[in-house]
């Protein structure tokens, strides 16, 4: 009988229950028992919830105290050198440490890098591995969690990160072939589904997510070999697990391994159906992902039956599994919680509990006719969203299809209005700058979670969001900036706090998803046409320019990365949507012009994260993305300068795209790769003016004066000086005020030596 499974659910809770565990750990080791604790209760609290809302198979393992990339390091004894002493002598703390870094008596051990997984806004821990490097077990953590499942009755399915994709996510510190380690490799995986076998797992699923990227021949190569060899133990029966997209030329591969079975994303990948009927070995099990693990809608249950009865007709109910496109990590737990939505656009979502609902609805479907009232029911909720006035707006409609090419054209080039520019500012060489945000205390989210609650009064909540700005300016005075922000002490999220004043989007009060380690973000929900019943920032900024003789820069969230930060509608395209934000945020960018504000900071740091995963499918993305942006910019005048800020992103392939962004500067994160990523755009000649952060604020580390004018000489030697801005890498509101202070005073220092040498050798 087709079974309904789930391959992974969130790890924080539903009230975040987690986050105040870690962060209690991490100021105060003996809260360890505490954390260990909270973790396990939230282990069976999960397995339970899944159990209850219909899934047969729940999965283990796929809990982590940071990251499953990290964990999956770990347990194979991946880890550098420096961090060993450590995890010998206090494990957790070792383990820890390879995420935050240590600073503490003797020990001062930086983090290992951070990156995106795949696209989503989750991040995982690269692991870093060298040509020597040798593997162990060193934990047991998927044989513990699916021993402790089992003793509360739960016969889970462990869940394992494969050898290919952990090789292929992790990067070699001596520029040595990745996968030459495979075979130093398979054995501790062998070992592990060995005693995974010994402790009673059936099944194992193993995430093989890279089979949904552009693979290579030595890719190829290294997946037939590891389970070619994984299939000559004992060992559990193996789900092979892709998501994320279609496995398109991967596929041949995929369904020749010799594994039991294989999960495929039908949610971004529908039309690889039929392939991978055709393709399926006559023993393998199907896994089919048919509600959608990276989103919050509900299913369109008629539109899925059909491809799960095909399935079923071709190889019966025994050898079919239903499941999520992917892990319900993305996603919050349980929409039940959000009280405070409209109940009709409550009746659009579902949430991890909901999606596995939805999956048993589906198996009911499949096998008797007492399914037809929750099916019609699922019905009603498609029709009300299909109709309702609230999604649909003619005249946002009527705007976006008369926007012409002209409306994504600035009015002159941008030499013209570099000219207009230099003539309104009379800014030094290396003006000096900063992103945006200033230290989010707690003092100021504590202030802003009462008056959410209504403990603290609308005026008094202002009083105090004057109070914080006026101070952050006064201090860029004194330390001599050039380019003033108004240090953004408003706004929860760069995205959430536009969201919220945006027609079309809803919010959430619970709708909390992990983005790295601790921190969470609330995704907005985009369900309707996107319009903008009123100006959304130009009273901060306005009050923020009253308060200065120096130019205050505005500050907007671009359109591409506040669709890439939401959970965006999935009845029209992106580009659709993200259309409609680029004139929403256009106006606001105009109504700032026109309260005074000569400078404007558009931020994309998600632009480069939202490239679609298979490089055929990049310039088109690429072609809308950048469209959206120029809509946003280009009403302005030609002395109206438009800044745009992007973070963590690598440059070499988008380089075009990013140029015909044509904002007048860029500021780009370069600090850590110690201008590395600055490389592309001298390359490529790029014209328009750029800051090279040259502070990394993601460490509370100070960086010397030396140090960053070592990091703008190595700039000036490849670019113009004037040419040139120096600013942070990125906002500073994860920072504190100590380290903020003295690190832009080292910066605003390192600029002036910057003049000076500049001067002479004029
Ligand atoms: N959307 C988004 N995606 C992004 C980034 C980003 O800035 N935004 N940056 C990159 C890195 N990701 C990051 C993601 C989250 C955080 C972060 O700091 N998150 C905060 C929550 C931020 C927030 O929304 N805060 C709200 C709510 C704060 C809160 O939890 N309030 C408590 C009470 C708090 C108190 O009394 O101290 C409550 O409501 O219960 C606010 O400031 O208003 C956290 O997890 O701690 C930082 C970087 C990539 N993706
Ligand atoms: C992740 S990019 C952040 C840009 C934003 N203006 C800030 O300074 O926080
Ligand atoms: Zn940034």
């Amino acid at each position: 009988m087709t079974t309904v499974t789930n391959l992974g659910f969130p790890r924080m809770g539903t009230r975040r229950e987690l986050k105040p565990a870690l962060e209690a750990y991490w100021h105060d080791d003996t809260k360890c028992a505490s954390l260990l604790d909270t973790a396990k209760q939230l282990r069976r609290r999960h397995w339970t919830l899944q159990r209850e809302a219909g899934a047969q198979v729940v999965p283990c393992n796929d809990f982590s105290l940071y990251d499953h990339v990290l964990d999956t390091a770990y347990m194979l004894d991946a880890i550098p050198e420096r961090y060993r002493a450590l995890a010998d002598a206090d494990p957790l703390a070792g383990y820890f440490a390879l995420a935050r870094g240590a600073q503490r008596d003797d020990v001062d051990l930086h983090a290992l890098e951070m990156t995106k997984w795949f696209d989503t806004n989750y991040h995982y821990i690269v692991p870093e591995l060298h040509a020597a490097q040798t593997f162990r077990l060193r934990t047991h953590k998927p044989v513990e969690e699916f021993l402790e499942a089992k003793a509360q009755g739960i016969d889970a399915r462990p869940v394992l990160l494969g050898p290919v994709s952990f090789l292929l996510l992790s990067k070699t510190i001596d520029g040595s072939d990745r996968l030459a380690l495979l075979d130093r490799l398979l054995p501790v995986y062998a070992e592990l589904l060995g005693k995974l076998k010994d402790a009673g797992a059936n099944w194992v699923q193993i995430d093989e997510p890279c089979l949904v990227l552009d693979q290579d021949m030595d890719d190829h190569v290294a997946y037939r070999t590891a389970y070619r060899v994984l299939a000559q133990i004992p060992r559990p029966k193996l789900l092979l697990t892709t998501y994320f997209g279609a496995l398109d030329d991967n596929l041949a591969l995929a369904s020749q391994l010799l594994v039991d079975g294989l999960h495929v994303d039908l949610v971004r990948a529908p039309n690889q159906l039929d392939d991978v009927l055709d393709a399926l070995p006559r023993q393998h099990v199907l896994s089919l992902g048919v509600v959608d693990g990276r989103n919050i809608w509900r299913t369109d249950l008629d539109h899925v039956l059909p491809l799960i009865k095909r399935a079923h007709a071709r190889i019966g109910g025994e050898r079919l599994q239903l499941a999520p496109s992917c892990s319900l990590l993305h996603i919050p737990i349980d929409v039940s919680l959000e009280t405070e939505l409209s109940s009709e656009l409550r009746s659009w979502l579902s949430f991890g509990r909901q999606k596995i609902e939805e999956l048993r609805t589906l198996r009911d479907a499949l096998k008797s006719a007492n399914a037809l009232a929750a099916l019609e029911d699922a019905r009603q909720r498609q029709v009300s969203r299909r109709q309702s006035s609230d999604v649909h707006r003619p005249d946002v409609i009527a705007r976006v299809d008369a926007l012409n090419a002209k409306d994504a054209q600035r009015a002159s080039p941008y030499l013209t209005r570099r000219d207009a520019q230099r003539k309104r500012f009379t800014l030094p060489l290396f003006p000096t700058t900063t992103i945006g945000s200033f230290p989010q205390t707690k003092d100021v989210r504590e202030a802003r979670a009462k008056y959410k609650s209504g403990k603290l009064q609308h005026a008094d909540y202002e009083a105090f969001l004057q109070e914080q700005t006026q101070q952050c300016i006064r201090f860029q005075e004194e330390i001599g900036l050039d380019v003033l922000v108004h240090g953004e002490f408003e706004r929860n999220d760069m995205v959430e706090y536009f969201g919220e004043q945006l027609d079309g989007f809803a919010f959430t009060k619970h709708g909390w998803v992990q983005s790295y380690g601790s921190r969470c973000v609330k995704p907005p929900i985009i369900y309707g046409d996107v319009q903008r019943p009123a100006p959304m920032t130009v009273r901060w900024s306005a009050y923020a320019q009253s308060l200065t003789s120096r130019p205050m820069k505005g500050m907007l969230t671009g359109p591409v990365t506040v669709l890439q930060w939401s959970f965006v509608r999935d009845d029209q395209p992106r580009s659709a949507t993200c259309c409609q934000l680029a004139l929403a945020l256009r106006d606001e960018v105009l109504d700032l012009q026109a309260a005074g504000i000569g400078i404007i900071q558009i931020d994309e740091p998600a632009l480069r994260e939202g490239l679609p995963l298979r490089r055929k499918e990049w310039a088109s993305y690429l072609d809308w993305a950048v469209e959206c942006f120029r809509v946003t910019a280009s009403g302005v005048a030609d002395d109206t300068q438009i800044h745009t800020h992007m973070c963590y992103s690598e440059f070499n392939d988008i380089i075009e795209a990013v140029a015909a962004m044509d904002a007048d500067v860029i500021s780009i994160e370069t600090s850590r790769s110690r201008m590395a990523l600055l490389d592309a755009f001298v390359r490529f000649h790029y014209p328009n003016e750029i800051g090279p952060g040259v502070y990394d604020i993601h460490s509370p580390r100070v960086p010397g004066i030396e140090e960053m004018v070592t990091l703008l000489e190595k700039a000036t030697a490849v670019l113009g000086p004037e040419q040139l801005w120096v600013n942070p890498d990125c906002g500073l509101k994860t920072r504190g005020w100590p380290e903020t202070y003295d690190a832009l005073q080292a910066l605003v220092e390192a600029a002036h030596i910057m003049r000076q040498r500049v001067a002479v050798v004029a």
